[in-house]
């Protein structure tokens, strides 16, 4: 079935209604692929400046579910609504972006060639168009924009450093700052720790809990004691539903985590 197109449909985030408190609304989602069900009438509601934390066994659905909300996948069937009022089913992967959705994958796609300035640079003429001019100078504004963003992802002393020679750590946070540069509403983050040093965890977990309130984080992460850290509120997938959710204490003592996820773990 596809989805539908609703007649008050609005053109921009400007207009994005948040006055239900709920920023992202997934309804009754289905995903197929070839019979199998990697989501099956799943439900998820995630309130404006959360910090959630997704969690759940590989092929739970958690990457499927991304790319519903992302407009990569289109579902079988529900419903997914950004605020009140925007169906994103009816949106474009593109357009999703424009929207104020930002999505960042596992491994680090920075351009290694250029500083860590250009990249920021590059990303936020890039996320204003085609129609941009990529030579054009940067507005006073847009340049504090940077500064901001350099100052918030810890980067500055790195700023002239090309990004090629950045620590696996600092490169995940410069391509975080590569979404915020274009003011992102919801940011969602695939395993950002995976691979990173102790410190640099720790510091990962400072930068997501303080991009938090005024913006809303979804993080999908398979370290526990990473979730533990960061998370008000964890939910946990499994077979393409929502199997738990609440705090990391609540759904540990959950007797169904503890049978189908973290008994596999153990
Ligand atoms: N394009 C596809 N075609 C067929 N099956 C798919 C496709 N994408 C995902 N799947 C299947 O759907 C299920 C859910 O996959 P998904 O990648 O969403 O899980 P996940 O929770 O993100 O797992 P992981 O932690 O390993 O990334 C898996 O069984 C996977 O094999």
């Amino acid at each position: 079935m596809n989805a539908m197109r609703w007649p008050t449909e609005v053109a921009s985030a400007d207009e994005l209604d948040l006055s239900h408190e709920y920023i992202l609304y997934v309804e009754g989602v289905s995903v197929s692929f070839d019979g199998f069900k990697a989501l099956n009438d799943l439900n998820l509601y995630v309130k404006a400046g959360e910090l959630r934390c997704l969690i759940g066994a590989n092929g739970a659905g958690k990457t499927t579910l991304m790319d519903v909300i992302t407009g990569k996948t289109q579902p079988d069937g529900g419903n997914v609504f950004f605020g009140q009022n925007i169906n994103l089913l009816a949106r474009s992967e593109a357009d999703i972006a424009q929207l104020g959705i930002g999505r960042k994958f596992q491994k680090p796609t920075v351009f290694e060639a250029h500083s860590v300035l250009d990249n920021l640079e590059m990303s936020l003429k890039a996320n204003k168009g085609i129609w941009y001019n990529l030579f054009a100078k940067l507005s006073a504004v847009q340049r504090d924009k940077i500064d901001e963003v350099l100052s918030i992802i810890g980067l500055q002393q790195q700023r002239h450093m090309l990004a090629g020679a950045l620590s696996h750590g600092q490169k995940q946070w410069l391509e975080i700052g590569m979404l915020l540069v274009s003011d992102p509403l919801l940011l969602l983050i695939d395993e950002p720790v995976a691979g990173m040093t102790g410190q640099e965890t720790e510091r990962t977990a400072e930068l997501l809990t303080g991009l938090a309130g005024e913006r809303t984080v979804i993080v999908v992460e398979h370290d526990m004691e990473f979730v533990r850290s960061i998370a008000r509120t964890v939910t946990v997938l499994h077979q393409g539903s929502v199997l738990a959710q609440g705090t990391m204490d609540q759904v540990q003592s959950n007797r169904y985590v503890i049978e189908v996820y973290l008994g596999e773990e153990a």
